[in-house]
């Protein structure tokens, strides 16, 4: 796989599977914190942060739907990359549908935009990444530490009165998302860029233990955490809404389309049609990026045409306690 070695672009510098064929996801390297601190280096202003994003990827759209729940769209400006990743990286492609130029820095390829950040940079060119363009550095680019900023630090510059991770139900916030990273959100990864049979059984067992799991967790209530919506349902969500399009097929998560399961897939419709999720999601860029971008698995780059879940179809889970955020209905 590609990344910068002392701030040079080099193809085959790591590898992503262990000595047991099991995929290990590489650490991230930037990790300040906007802080709505008066003492911070990085605090939370209208019109300072800028995102970059691909629409396909699963970890960048957390940061986009914390975005569009908290109104902070003109707070917060994005640009979107090609969701097509070959030697070179993450390319900015603005003549591609759903695509934008690096309308910050105007570079042609992210890896650009991190050795901007740091010349001397050793690690892998991901996305989301959050760029402070006062200080011309990247601040963070993990996106659950993101996604907590946005949610946290922007009360006063966004525009709906939401909060995502509320009082009392911190501590379950945090375990579930733990909780669910490995098994699920890493998990299909783990099953798609397995190199044994051993450790892609051992994915797809445990990714089917965890689904069953929280599909029990769901049947009497709404959300992950109880009754409200959270960091921890829009986790959950950006798999879930992949799994049925590219998931089952093109990792090989096959033992159960997300649309059998009782509780899972009304609540992913449910997530899907709170108010400004639908439009942070982009099944073509989704479907395009997995089926061309990974030669060993889908070495044909052919884009199957299914199944196409209706995720606006009516569900019933009004009926169970809670709802989304009053600023949101
Ligand atoms: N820990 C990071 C992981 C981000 C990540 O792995 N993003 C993928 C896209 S889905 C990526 O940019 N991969 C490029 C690479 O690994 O070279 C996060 O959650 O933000």
């Amino acid at each position: 796989m590609n990344m910068l070695v002392d701030g040079e672009w080099r193809t085959d510098a790591y590898q992503t599977t262990n000595e047991d064929g099991a995929f290990e996801r590489g650490t991230t390297s930037f990790r300040d914190r906007i802080e709505d601190d008066p003492d911070a280096r990085f605090q939370p202003e209208a019109g300072r942060y800028h995102l970059y994003v691909c629409r396909a990827c699963p970890w960048a759209h957390r940061t986009l739907v914390t975005r569009a729940l908290k109104g902070l769209e003109d707070a917060i400006t994005v640009d979107y990359v090609d969701p097509y990743r070959g030697e070179d990286g993450w390319q900015f492609t603005p003549e591609k549908d759903g695509c934008t130029p690096d309308t910050v820095n105007g570079s042609d390829y992210l890896r650009e935009v991190y050795v901007e950040a740091d010349p001397d940079m050793t690690g892998r060119v991901t996305v989301p990444v959050l760029w402070d363009k006062q200080e011309e550095t990247i601040v963070n680019n993990e996106s659950a530490e993101i996604m907590r900023m946005l949610d946290t630090e922007f009360d006063d510059v966004a525009e709906h009165d939401v909060d995502l991770y509320p009082e009392g139900y911190q501590e379950d916030i945090d375990e579930i998302i733990e909780a669910i990273y490995e098994p699920i959100n890493n998990g299909v990864y783990k099953a798609g860029f397995a190199d044994s049979q051993a450790a892609y059984d051992e994915a797809v067992e445990e990714l089917f233990d965890a689904l069953d799991h929280w599909d029990s967790v769901l049947e009497d209530q709404r959300y992950l955490a109880g009754d409200r919506l959270t960091e921890a349902d829009i986790a959950m969500f950006t798999t879930l809404v992949r799994f049925d399009e590219v998931y089952h097929t093109h990792f090989m998560c096959n033992h159960k389309l997300i649309a059998e399961y009782d509780n899972l897939w009304p609540y992913l419709r449910d997530v899907y049609t709170t108010d400004g999720v639908a439009e942070t999601v982009d099944i073509d860029h989704i479907k395009e990026h997995y089926y061309t971008t990974h030669p060993d698995v889908s070495p044909k780059r052919i884009v199957p045409k299914g199944p196409a879940p209706d995720f606006e179809a009516p569900h019933d889970r009004d009926e169970l306690p809670g709802g989304p955020p009053a600023d949101l209905v």
